[in-house]
């Protein structure tokens, strides 16, 4: 199977190299000093699962050198969504599917509107990677999981194509007949977990176990909820008891990418998490006010520095 990489960092760098580690065509998409030491060094993961060096990769800048895909893994930072999805449009055949695994429930409007919605299949990742330093990405823990699916919910040729490729590469996959739901699952507890996080500067332990902290995430996971119900999402009823419970049993110290990149002084994605919740809320009348203090809290760091 042919795949390019949109975006060689976290994301992009860690499944493209199962994949192209267990023996498909894997092209990457990178730049900068990332370009160039997957240039000079190839690309390494280390990962509690297993290291891994790719010692000479297909990678390029500019993807209109590269030859057609059959799948997008779609991988760059929200604020990239735009700029990155126009650069791959030559790396579209007729069946070629476009999966972004980027956070938030966005993404593919954007991707629909300048690629074209057949080509947009939905996903969702489920993983702690980042560029350790450039050419080698750093995999914490050892959940690396992937959904995906048609949005119509049918059953194609080419995400069972895709579905086969990531378990051949050991990674825990699975296909969703309802993926927008799916997505919107994910967004409702990264809202929360994002949002938290970042904004305490404090890994989720203290955050639930403080009553009042704790009462907060669960108002901003329920304000996603109720946002989502408006779009027509069904979430389920107990899904916010659901996370909770989940956050319950998940190690003391995790955290967010999002909090990461502000330790990191790097540019925030809240505009496009708990900030979209506000605007959306806003469309559909859903009070979203834990959301918007979020969002404006953070508003002073969103740009980096
Ligand atoms: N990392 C994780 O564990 C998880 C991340 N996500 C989501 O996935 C998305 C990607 O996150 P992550 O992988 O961490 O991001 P990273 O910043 O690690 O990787 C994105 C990479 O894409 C590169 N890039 C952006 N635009 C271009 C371009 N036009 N040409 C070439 N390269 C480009 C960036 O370069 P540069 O640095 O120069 O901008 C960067 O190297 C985000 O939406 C995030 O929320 C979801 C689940 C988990
Ligand atoms: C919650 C987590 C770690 C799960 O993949 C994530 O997506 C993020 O922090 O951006």
């Amino acid at each position: 199977m042919r795949i390019a990489v949109m975006g060689t960092g976290g994301i992009g760098g860690y499944f493209g190299g199962r994949l192209a580690a267990a023996g498909h065509d894997v092209a990457f998409v990178a730049r900068g000093r990332q370009l160039e030491a997957l240039r000079v060094n190839g690309l390494r993961v280390q990962s509690e699962l297993g290291d891994l060096h790719l010692p000479a990769v297909e990678v390029t800048d500019d993807p209109s050198e590269l030859a057609p895909a059959d799948v997008v893994l779609f991988g760059v930072k929200l604020w990239d969504t735009e700029e990155s999805a126009a650069l791959i449009k030559p790396l579209l055949g007729e069946q070629t599917a476009v999966i972004s695994f980027q956070n938030g429930v966005q993404k593919d409007e954007v991707l629909r509107r300048i690629l074209g919605p057949e080509h947009v299949v939905g996903g969702v990742a489920y993983i702690a990677a980042t560029i350790a330093e450039p050419g080698v990405i750093k995999h914490t823990g050892t959940l690396q999981r992937l959904a995906f699916g048609e949005y119509d919910g049918s059953a194609s040729d080419r995400v069972e194509a895709f579905r086969a490729a990531c378990a051949e590469a050991g990674i825990d996959v699975a296909v969703s007949n309802e993926i927008e739901r799916t997505i919107w699952e994910k967004f409702v507890f990264l809202v929360g977990l994002s949002g938290m996080t970042t904004s305490t500067r404090t890994p989720i332990g203290a955050i639930r176990s403080n009553p009042r902290s704790r009462a907060f995430l669960r108002d901003v996971m329920e304000e996603v909820v109720q946002v989502a119900r408006a779009h027509g999402v069904p979430i389920a009823a107990d899904f916010v008891d659901d996370r909770l419970a989940f956050v319950d049993q998940a190690p003391a110290e995790m955290t967010s990418s999002m909090h990461h990149d502000l330790n990191r002084g790097n540019r925030l994605e809240v505009q496009w998490l708990s900030g979209d919740v506000v605007d959306r809320g806003r469309a559909h009348g859903v009070p979203t006010p834990c959301n918007r203090a979020i969002t404006d809290l953070l508003a002073v760091h969103a740009d980096g520095h």
